[in-house]
């Protein structure tokens, strides 16, 4: 059984162990592998394991020998799974491993908006705390989210838990999706997304990037929206238009976006929302705690080892 993993890296950089993937078969693996490399390195692979490297129909096409891929992600949209399936190739990914991770990091975007506790550290840090002439000064808005509407896009795993969050802060819980594995509480309400563009203060972005969500948030969206609204993308950047995105904040058509994905990772120098205004930007980390990577390494054998026994599990293929 061969096994390659083209980039391990990211999951594990070092601080977890490949020592039982490597029990299970012939395993080689890569810290990264460069598109023009895939070919090379996943020849006469029985089981590929890929995190980010894009696993297109021509590539699948390439690899007679290929029986399994296994995204070491939730989001899966790097594979081409209708060529998989046609090739009767399983593909699985790591459902729920990151959760609690990602609605901690949806919170972080939203009270580094409201708060910036970064920003008051720097103007203190500065001497501007010791010069004022009152006992505290402000110049940024300081929003309270007791009361405030947060409408959540997609209500799975990281939508729900960024939900029951909201709802311990007191705020007002709007969703749109178009399913959820979760009995809703009467505090989460189903909304359509044209109510919830034009009614929420936050917009979190939460399902995952199809063909149907694909700028899901774009100039028309974001005229909807409130201009005090904030937008919050910790599902893929190609769910909003970054252009109009940056557009939107330039021109004060909202007031922050805190982002942690963008369409293009690492982005380039040019992408306008690096030098967008109250954009807020995390280098697609809200997955990586410690903790979510040992939860996806486990998950990972969990799927190997189901797929081995002919009863595979986290199967995306429908
Ligand atoms: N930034 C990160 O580190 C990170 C970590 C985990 C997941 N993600 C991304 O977030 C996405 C969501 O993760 P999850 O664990 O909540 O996945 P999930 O599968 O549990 O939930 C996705 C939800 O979106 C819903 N949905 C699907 N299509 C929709 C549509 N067109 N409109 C509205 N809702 C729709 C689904 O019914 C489901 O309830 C993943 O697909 C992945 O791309 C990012
Ligand atoms: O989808 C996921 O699990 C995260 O984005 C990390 O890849």
């Amino acid at each position: 059984m061969k096994i390659v993993v083209l980039d391990g890296y990211a999951a594990n950089p070092g601080d977890l162990s490949w020592d039982e993937l490597k029990s299970l078969g012939e395993c080689t693996v890569y810290d990264r592998t460069a598109p023009a490399e895939v070919l090379e390195r996943a020849a006469g692979a029985d089981i590929l394991l890929t995190n980010k490297v894009v696993l297109d129909a021509t590539t699948i096409a390439a690899l007679p020998q290929l029986k399994y891929i296994g995204v070491l992600a939730t989001g899966y949209n790097i594979i081409d799974t209708a060529a998989a399936k046609e090739r009767g190739i399983t593909v699985t990914n790591i459902p729920a491993y990151s959760t609690p991770s990602v609605a901690q990091m949806v919170f972080a975007h939203i009270l580094n908006i409201t708060q910036r506790v970064q920003h008051y550290t720097d103007e203190i840090h500065k001497g501007r705390w010791t010069n004022s002439p009152d006992f505290c000064f402000w110049d940024t808005p300081l929003i309270e989210l007791s009361g405030k509407k947060i409408g959540i896009i997609g209500l799975g795993q990281t939508g729900y838990n960024t939900a029951r969050i909201a709802i311990g802060f007191g705020m007002e819980v709007h969703a749109y999706t178009s399913k959820s594995p979760f009995q809703l509480p009467p505090e989460i309400k189903k909304t359509e997304l044209d109510e919830l563009f034009a009614n929420c203060d936050i917009i979190s972005l939460h399902c995952p990037l199809t063909d149907s969500t694909r700028e899901l948030v774009n100039a028309a969206r974001l005229k909807q929206m409130k201009p005090n609204a904030i937008l919050i993308n910790t599902g893929r950047g190609p769910l909003v238009n970054e252009q109009d995105l940056a557009d939107a904040l330039n021109n004060g058509t909202i007031f922050a976006a805190g982002l942690d994905v963008l369409s293009q990772e690492p982005p380039r120098a040019d992408n306008p929302l690096l030098t967008a205004r109250n954009c807020y930007i995390t280098p697609h980390i809200a997955w990586a705690s410690a903790a979510a990577r040992e939860r996806l390494m486990q998950i990972m054998l969990d799927n190997i080892k189901a797929f081995l026994d002919g009863k595979p599990i986290n199967s995306v293929i429908k």
